[in-house]
């Protein structure tokens, strides 16, 4: 048996949603070869163009048809917008079975709560990944309800560890998980256009200013990842008394720049509690 088929998986999946996290799960999974394309079920609200798009790029069936999806699927994953999940999955009640498991992506919304809508006592695992799954790094954050067997949420995590890195979490935590690394990227890339817009305006080409900008946000992330020091004593490192860094980091102080991170990560993760309230 090769690499391959080792670590490849039984049965069929099914895609409710088709948008940008499908499409970067669509592509981890392939490139791993955890299960062939015809074996792939996607399905999304009416963009037939979206659909054709995910067939001929990556080989999966596509149907308007969702319950063809759901009775062909072993493997269910939610991954529609938090605000059209209630209507979608009370449409749906009555065709899922308790025999098949159904994986979740969508923001806020509980496991309690899907189990109502599709009034049905099956297996559910919520998961919180993020768009880095397209290039094989998402932080992904899971979390398996009461009727979810060792071995349902053993397959979950190997179908994320496809596109990244998988963490177990208490399903109440998952919130937090969505305003810290969830909407992380966003933050990340907001620091990026500030940092490439200050190169620029202070003079450099713009392309320059992209990539130094790059390089140093890849170089920190690996000194984070390999030297595991504290951030705190990474970033004293680069701060030389009375120097550059140290007249950088004053002017951020006085932005309140760690006050101004927390409190979007603390909102972020208090607006996935409300969206969970929400859209009951
Ligand atoms: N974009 C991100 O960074 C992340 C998104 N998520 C979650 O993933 C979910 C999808 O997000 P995106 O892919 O960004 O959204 P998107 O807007 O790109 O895609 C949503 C998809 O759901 C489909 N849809 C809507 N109603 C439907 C229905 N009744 N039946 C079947 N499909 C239906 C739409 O046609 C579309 O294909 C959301 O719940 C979001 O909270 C999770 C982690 C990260
Ligand atoms: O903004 C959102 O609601 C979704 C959830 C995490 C990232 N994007």
């Amino acid at each position: 048996m090769n690499a391959q088929a080792a670590c490849s998986i039984e049965g069929r999946i099914g895609f409710l949603g088709a948008g940008s996290i499908v499409e970067a799960m669509l592509s981890g999974i392939l490139k791993k070869g955890l299960l062939s394309s015809d074996r792939i079920y996607v399905t999304n609200r009416s963009n037939s163009e979206r659909l054709e798009h995910l067939a001929q790029t990556y080989g999966v069936n596509t149907t308007h048809d969702k319950f063809e999806v759901i009775a062909a699927s072993d493997i269910l994953i939610l991954a529609m917008k938090p605000k059209d999940s209630g209507e979608a999955l009370k449409e749906l009640r009555g065709a899922v079975h308790e025999g098949q498991l159904v994986i979740s992506v969508i923001a806020g919304v509980s496991t309690t709560l899907i189990g109502e809508w599709l009034g049905v006592n099956c297996p559910i695992i919520r998961t919180m990944p993020n768009t880095s799954s397209a290039v094989g790094l998402s932080a992904t954050g899971i979390a398996a309800n009461h009727s979810v067997t060792e071995e349902q949420l053993q397959l979950a995590t190997r179908l994320f560890e496809a596109i990244g890195t998988v963490y177990s979490v208490a399903e109440e935590e998952l919130d937090i998980v969505t305003g810290l690394s969830g909407s992380g990227p966003a933050y990340v890339y907001y620091l990026v256009e500030a940092m490439m817009g200050a190169g620029a305006t202070a003079g450099l080409d713009r392309e320059m200013a992209r990539q130094l900008t790059l390089q140093t946000v890849l170089g920190a992330a690996h000194m984070l990842m390999d030297t595991r020091e504290d951030p705190a004593i990474l970033r004293k490192k680069v701060t030389s008394p009375g120097g550059t860094t140290q007249a950088g980091m004053e002017v951020l102080e006085t932005y309140r720049f760690q006050e101004a991170v927390t409190s979007a990560i603390l909102r972020a993760s208090e607006r996935s509690r409300e969206m969970g309230a929400e859209y009951r």
